[in-house]
């Protein structure tokens, strides 16, 4: 099976390089040019637009950052839409919401092409050892022929119905995830500050009814203020504020979501958007320590 691969951050490079050792044929295009040459030194081919990649390809993925990538991939110069036509796939993979989905679906069908969006949970590890948990919505006949290429990259695909279910359900698990490590964070650093080993915490709490992968994972690399980013802050932020704007429009009250979002925009602050979301923790280890008296 011959497919594209537009964007080789930390998660395409690793879902691209899975494919290809799969024995996919692999045409693969990243806005800074040069990574794309580890992946031809394991048999990808290069395309110098996305509009290349589409016009060589019938089904073309995408794994980009935010929105306004997405979007800017299919309405942008040398995009998406300029080869996009009947018989041609388009999966995007990258987290989003589900307006900025929406308006890539309605341009792609316009010009006959099929799409589906894929957003995928699992980290840069997950993605390496192609154990994703991969969440579509749109085009169903589309998502039954690129299932070869989601088996290789995940470990269970969902198909979720219309276009923007998908988008939804990344961010109401990404919304719990944010959440999740911030409530994580503070309990290192109070267990640090009221005389308690946090790596004893660590044990406590992976042999109880809160033990998850997370936890267990991130947990001792936290401790030692290590965060080289799998997934990175900016990123888990970018997911907060979309997921707090699926809560504005469903009129849901987050108000845990909130503060999380916070602690990710004050991490920002501090220049550690390109760290792993787990560095997070240095926010609250930042905050001054309340004086015993008062
Ligand atoms: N890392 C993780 O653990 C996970 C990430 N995700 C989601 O997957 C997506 C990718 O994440 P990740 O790989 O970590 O991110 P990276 O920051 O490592 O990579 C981002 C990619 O997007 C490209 N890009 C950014 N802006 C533009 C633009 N305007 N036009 C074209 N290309 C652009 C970058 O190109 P360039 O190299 O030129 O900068 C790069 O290829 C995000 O939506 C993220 O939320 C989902 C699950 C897990
Ligand atoms: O989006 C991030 C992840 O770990 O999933």
């Amino acid at each position: 099976m011959e497919v594209g691969f537009l964007g080789l951050g930390i998660m395409g490079k690793a879902m691209s390089m899975n494919l290809l050792r799969h024995g996919f044929k692999v045409t693969v295009w990243n806005r800074t040019l040069s990574k794309c040459d580890e992946l031809v030194e394991h048999g990808a081919s290069v395309a110098e637009t996305p509009a290349a990649v589409v016009k060589k390809c019938k089904y073309t993925i995408a794994m980009l950052s935010d929105p306004s990538a997405a979007l800017s991939v299919v309405f942008g110069k040398d995009g998406i839409l300029e080869q996009i036509c009947a018989g041609k796939g388009y999966v995007d993979m990258s987290t989003v919401d589900a307006d900025t989905s929406s308006k890539i679906n309605e341009a792609i069908t316009a010009k006959g092409g099929y799409f589906l969006e894929a957003p995928v949970s699992g980290s840069k590890k997950p993605a390496e050892d192609g154990q994703l948990v991969i969440l579509a919505a749109g085009e169903k006949a589309l998502y039954e022929e690129v299932i070869p290429a989601f088996n290789v990259m995940g470990k269970k695909s969902f198909y979720l119905g219309q276009v923007g279910n998908g988008a939804k359900m990344k961010l109401v698990v990404n919304m719990i995830m944010g959440s999740m490590i911030n409530a994580f964070s503070e309990g290192l650093v109070l267990a640090g500050r009221s005389g308690l080993d946090p790596s004893v915490l660590l044990d406590v709490l992976d042999l109880g009814g809160i033990a998850n992968p997370m936890f267990r994972m991130k947990g001792p690399t936290m401790i030692q203020g290590s965060h080289s980013p799998a997934f990175p802050l900016k990123h888990q932020q970018k997911d907060m504020r979309l997921a707090l704007a699926l809560g504005d429009e469903t009129a849901t009250s987050m108000p845990v979501a909130a503060a999380a979002n916070e602690a990710f925009k004050k991490a920002r602050s501090m220049g550690l958007g390109d760290l792993d979301f787990s560095a997070v923790y240095e926010t609250v280890k930042a905050l001054e320590q309340p004086s015993q008296k008062s």
